[in-house]
């Protein structure tokens, strides 16, 4: 069925939707005063549906994070027709898309230059007491325009704070729990029960630049007899011989970073420089610069032909009500 675009607050009005994630939908608009391109995100008020409200919270999350390059600014947050709703900066490419952008090859100079701009993003939220707790592909999105080489965080749907903001005292460890984020990329401590800390938002930092390098992990389309002995036998592969082997086919960086990891107590902090590091000597060895070139950036590239995913396919129907003459200059 056709719905026609709706207005927010009279200034936004949208123009398609951008996707539809577990709490509500997201759609693409932009200001009519000033052009510029944002993404809303909407979330009906609790009392109708069984749900409890996580925008008010994501975006307290958004505030707590505001002013700072890579977290995406928040234009104006409130209740519209009847639902919470959420404007924010737009973003481009998640990292999912543009890895099947480059048909699912990313070069390992991407993924080093990935891996930087990715951990200072999660130390900077490290650094406001806050965890993510839901680290994966689709979490990090590349900038528009020219922020087009900024790698961006968002979706703090699961965050949490990890410190007590006014005696700066650390959760408590907990076990038992029912684990959060996404199976494939969570540290396997989540797996086992345990509460999540820093060192579990950097080991499944860790996997998402191993899932972005190899394009699969081992745990990927294991079959177990049900969800919870699923979830116990990734767990056990992340630490058991599915796990080694992987480190062992991976450039052996990937072995020194995930020494660190583990090494971590449940409240320490991780040493974000030493990681950095770690990968930084490495395009020093191989004398690659951080150009922020990224692969999906570079035209050759697109000589292998591209798969271009289903959110960046135009719509025929609207070009070709748009008239022969649409892209002809006026004279
Ligand atoms: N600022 C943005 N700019 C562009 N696209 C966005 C933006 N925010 C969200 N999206 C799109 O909307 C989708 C759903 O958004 P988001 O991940 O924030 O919602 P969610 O309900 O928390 O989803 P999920 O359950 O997948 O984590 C994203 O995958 C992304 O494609």
């Amino acid at each position: 069925m056709y719905t026609s675009p709706v207005r927010i607050q009279e200034i936004y009005q949208v123009t398609r939707i951008l996707g539809i994630g577990s709490f509500g939908t997201v759609y693409d608009a932009f200001n009519m005063l000033t052009g510029a391109e944002v993404a809303i995100k909407t979330e009906m008020p609790p009392e109708t549906t069984d749900s409890v409200a996580v925008l008010p919270y994501e975006y307290a999350i958004y505030e707590h994070l505001r002013e700072n390059q890579g977290i995406p600014r928040v234009h104006w947050f409130g209740m519209y027709g009847g639902a919470h709703v959420l404007v924010l900066d737009k973003l481009g490419a998640n990292l999912q898309q543009v890895r099947r952008l480059c048909r699912g090859q990313l070069t390992l100079k991407t993924i080093l230059m990935l891996a930087e701009q990715m951990l200072t993003r999660v130390e900077f939220v490290h650094s406001r007491g806050v965890i993510l707790r839901d680290i994966k592909p689709e979490n990090f999105a590349m900038g528009l325009g020219r922020h087009c080489n900024v790698v961006h965080l968002f979706d703090f749907g699961l965050a949490k704070l990890f410190v007590d903001p006014l005696t700066e005292v650390h959760i408590p460890f907990r076990e038992g729990l029912v684990g959060l984020g996404t199976p494939r990329y969570t540290s396997a401590n989540v797996h086992f029960g345990r509460e999540q800390g820093r060192r579990d938002d950097i080991e499944a930092l860790g996997f998402v630049l191993l899932f972005l390098l190899h394009g699969k992990l081992p745990w990927q389309g294991i079959y177990a007899p049900s969800y919870e002995a699923k979830l116990r036998r990734i767990g056990e592969m992340k630490i058991g011989k599915a796990f080694d082997e992987l480190l062992t086919n991976s450039p052996p960086e990937f072995r020194q970073y995930f020494d660190h990891c583990r090494g971590l107590s449940f409240d320490q902090k991780p040493d974000y420089v030493l990681l950095k590091n770690i990968f930084r000597e490495r395009m020093g060895r191989e004398g690659w610069l951080y150009d922020w070139q990224f692969d999906w950036l570079d035209a050759s590239a697109l000589e292998k032909g591209t798969l271009i995913t289903k959110e960046y396919k135009i719509d025929l129907k609207f070009v070709e009500q748009s008239g022969p003459d649409w892209y002809l200059p006026c004279i």
